[in-house]
């Protein structure tokens, strides 16, 4: 009767903040038209069955770029609910290995720096996964590997 008082569908979301060598992070567009079309994102998906989140997120990007990642380190789990979907989306550092970015999914694609992801527009779930980027260490992959 009242569709507003029902529980909204959750969808489980891996996302991937992919460094550059030269530490610029990997933000598309999703497409006009579709859910948050024209907004910009950590590219990702949707979990599949018997997958584990690391799996998910470099299966998406395979697909949705036609790129090949390396999971790294957790950066942050965040739920957030929008008017009728509630996600929980966990976002991995993760390191271009090969593959020139491709617009398969998405309208648009930007390596960026840090400081200038507040000029892009994101869900407002992301709001949270930026500030965890800006108190991360910067590419951890990178500063791991120059450790040895
Ligand atoms: N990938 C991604 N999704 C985000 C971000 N922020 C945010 O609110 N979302 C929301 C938008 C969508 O409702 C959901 C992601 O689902 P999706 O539409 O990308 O799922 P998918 O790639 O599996 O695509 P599809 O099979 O539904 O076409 O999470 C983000 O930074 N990255
Ligand atoms: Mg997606």
């Amino acid at each position: 009767m009242n569709q507003t008082s029902s529980t909204p569908p959750h969808k489980i979301i891996g996302a991937a903040v992919i460094w550059s060598e030269q530490g610029q992070i990997l933000i598309d567009r999703r497409p006009l038209g579709g859910e948050m079309g024209g907004l910009w994102e950590f590219p990702g998906g949707k979990i599949e069955p018997g997958e584990s989140i690391e799996e998910c997120i470099k299966r998406e990007i395979q697909e949705e770029l036609g790129m090949v990642i390396a999971v790294g380190e957790h950066l942050t789990t965040i739920d957030h609910t929008y008017s009728n979907l509630r996600i929980t989306l966990t976002a991995h550092h993760c390191q271009h290995l090969s593959g020139e970015p491709q617009t398969i999914e998405c309208d648009e694609i930007r390596w960026v720096w840090v400081n200038e992801l507040e000029n892009f527009t994101f869900p407002p779930a992301n709001t949270e996964i930026i500030e965890a980027i800006k108190k991360s260490s910067k590419q951890p992959l990178l500063d791991r590997s120059k450790q040895q």
